[in-house]
């Protein structure tokens, strides 16, 4: 073995890590216990320079005492004595955005794990980090250790991209799986959420579909050419599901996930992020806890499945090593897979994209209920594939329907949603939910 790639001698890639919760302490431990392994594959020894969170005196179940201590993190990131400097505190404004900002703009690479930062401000950063000639990575940023960004900007580059699809939010699927099998109230499984580490600092983010979102937008930029714009996702989150519509949805053969989808139409870039219906027993269907999926469509390759933990210490500080020893290694790739000014396929305002869907509504017990449901459905546009009825009345004297349309447009569901409610045999609002082909 040759001195340069034993990583023993050659000058280390100096890091200065800023936000010592999940991720950074994750990411601080790999580099401690994998010092040789790192060096050996980086060719040159990792090693934390100085380091930055909000409470020094913090327990954090690691030995910080060979690093410097920066109280300010947009000070650790210009430091002389950082060549890298790393992001783990996360927000899009205020101390990461600022810390990033200037550390690119004092020649530092920057490695990140901050989505909302990349989603919203990503194609700022992107211009900035090209102009000063520094790299930006973001690995941990979209579906935690799944190798999802390299996927897409180097082994999948030869590829039009025709649709990207996936599980993106581990604390969503964790709370959707765990209230099936486990029979578990929202609450209780929030709180396990919470333990492993998945929640964001503001956990409306993951539950409200925006976390899965900024993900997507990140994702679409690398693989359609756009610009990454959180704006353009049109958006909904786990909050109006039940544990009625989990075992309904069930029972029907389907699960409900928090989906993405990006896909090229006439229209432009379509992004979607919303509760759907997939196949029980597909692989989407089958993903349980915080694992996440992400499914890529591209004209040469086919389909490519990618699995695995989304969220948490480990996985996600994997992903952020993954980025540290690429730098170490010479690797300069544009942030979203070309350079940033290049970046521009335009984006559609709304999905257009029809889908079969599944409408839950409490039917009352009067003579041509049925009938009066069916003929708004019609008037619509829209046809019935299968429907159930379930016989028990409550006192109310309202009883569960589920049906299943044929496919049919979002604007046509808007419509029959929108008048079910004027035919005076239905009890509250009608749920509606999108069943997607995967
Ligand atoms: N937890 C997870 O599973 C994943 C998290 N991420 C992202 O990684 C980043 C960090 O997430 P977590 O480690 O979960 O968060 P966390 O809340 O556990 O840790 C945040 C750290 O930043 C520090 N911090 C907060 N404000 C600061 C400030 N003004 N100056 C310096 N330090 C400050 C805190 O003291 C803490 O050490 C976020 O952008 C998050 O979205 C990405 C993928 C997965
Ligand atoms: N809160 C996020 C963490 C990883 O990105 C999630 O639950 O997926
Ligand atoms: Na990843």
């Amino acid at each position: 073995m040759t001195a340069q790639n034993s990583g023993q001698t050659a000058s280390p890639l100096r890091l200065g890590i800023a936000g010592l919760g999940t991720v950074g302490t994750g990411t601080v431990k790999i580099i401690q216990n994998h010092a040789a392994l790192l060096a050996a594959r980086s060719g040159r020894p990792v090693a934390i320079t100085a380091v930055s969170a909000r409470d020094r005196m913090k327990n954090r179940d690691v030995d910080l005492s060979a690093y410097a201590w920066e109280d300010d993190a947009r000070a650790l990131a210009v430091r002389d004595d950082v060549d890298v400097f790393v992001e783990l505190v996360g927000g899009h404004e205020g101390v990461a955005r600022e810390a990033v900002t200037a550390a690119l703009r004092a020649g530092k690479d920057v490695v990140t794990a901050n989505k909302a930062l990349l989603a919203i401000h990503g194609q700022e950063l992107a211009e900035l980090a090209d102009a000063e000639g520094r790299v930006l990575r973001f690995e941990a940023a979209v579906a935690g250790g799944i190798p999802v960004i390299k996927a897409m900007t180097e082994s999948l580059a030869g590829n039009q991209i025709r649709r990207v699809m996936g599980v993106m939010n581990g604390t969503c699927n964790y709370i959707l799986t765990r209230m099936e099998s486990g029979g578990l109230p929202y609450e209780q499984v929030f709180e396990e959420a919470r333990q492993l580490g998945y929640l964001e600092a503001d956990p409306t983010l993951d539950v409200g579909g925006i976390d899965a979102s900024h993900k997507l937008a990140i994702l679409s930029a690398i693989a359609f050419g756009t610009r990454p714009a959180f704006g353009s996702v049109e958006i909904e989150g786990i909050e109006r599901i039940s544990i009625d519509d989990i075992r309904r949805a069930a029972d029907m053969g389907y699960r409900i996930k928090l989906l993405g989808v990006a896909q090229m139409t006439g229209r432009g870039l379509e992004q979607r992020m919303s509760p759907c219906l997939v196949p029980a027993d597909s692989p989407l269907g089958q993903l349980q806890g915080g694992t996440n999926m992400v499914v890529i469509e591209g004209d040469s390759v086919g389909q490519i499945v990618l699995r695995g933990a989304g969220a948490g210490e480990g996985p996600t500080a994997s992903a952020v090593l993954s980025d540290i020893v690429e730098i170490a290694r010479g690797v300069r790739i544009p942030a979203f897979g070309q350079p940033a000014q290049a970046l521009s396929v335009p984006q559609a305002a709304r999905t257009a994209v029809p889908a079969a869907y599944y409408i839950r509504l409490a039917l009352a017990d009067k003579p041509g209920a049925l009938a009066k449901v069916a003929s708004v459905l019609g008037e619509a546009g829209i046809s019935i594939d299968r429907m159930r009825q379930y016989g028990k009345h409550d006192e109310e004297g309202v009883a569960p329907v589920l049906i299943v349309t044929h496919k049919t447009t979002p604007e046509a569901i808007d419509h029959a949603i929108a008048a079910l409610p004027e035919t005076g045999v239905i009890a509250g609002a009608p749920v509606e939910l999108r069943i997607e082909e995967v």
